[in-house]
């Protein structure tokens, strides 16, 4: 698969880990900043994700930032984002099958190395679940909301 993965400072060393971790699974990364420490912006970072799902570049984002907050409020902006923040394995794969989430958001000073690489594995595994009648109904709803309050923009 192709994954857009960002964080600002505040995530930057749990984001630097999930990209390898990521990549040792077999996929491809593209690392969107930031490079370091050095305080930034987390809508700047969202921002740069949102826009490779946008064009279809990536069928993935993964971002972090300090409690996942931020950067899940700014990217959620963009037609066709849908991220969650998740804090736990249940959540990361159940997003995906039920929602359709296409962005994982986490927060670096909430979840340790070892749970966010679980959190990962979980939403890159998981798939929308297309044999349920409502979500796809409820899918088309979000979609519908977006039309009517974004309808110069959205898709
Ligand atoms: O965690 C966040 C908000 O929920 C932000 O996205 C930032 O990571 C956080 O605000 C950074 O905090 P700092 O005090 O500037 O390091």
């Amino acid at each position: 698969m192709r994954i857009a993965i960002a964080a600002d400072h505040a995530g930057f060393a749990l984001k630097e880990q999930i990209r390898e971790f990521v990549a040792g699974l077999g996929h491809y990364v593209r690392d969107l900043g930031a490079h370091d420490e050095s305080p930034s912006d987390y809508s700047d970072y969202a921002e740069l994700v949102g826009a490779q799902l946008m064009k279809g570049a990536v069928s993935h984002g993964i971002l972090i930032c300090g409690s996942g907050i931020g950067v899940c409020i700014a990217v959620n902006k963009m037609p066709g984002i849908r991220a969650g923040i998740c804090h736990d394995t249940y959540s990361a794969h159940q997003g995906v099958e039920h929602d359709d989430m296409n962005v994982l958001v986490m927060g670096s000073r909430i979840v340790g190395s070892a749970l966010a690489s679980d959190i990962v594995k979980a939403y890159l595994g998981a798939t929308f679940d297309t044999s349920q009648e409502r979500f796809a109904r409820r899918l088309n709803k979000v979609r519908a909301i977006e039309q009517t309050y974004m309808p110069s923009v959205a898709k």
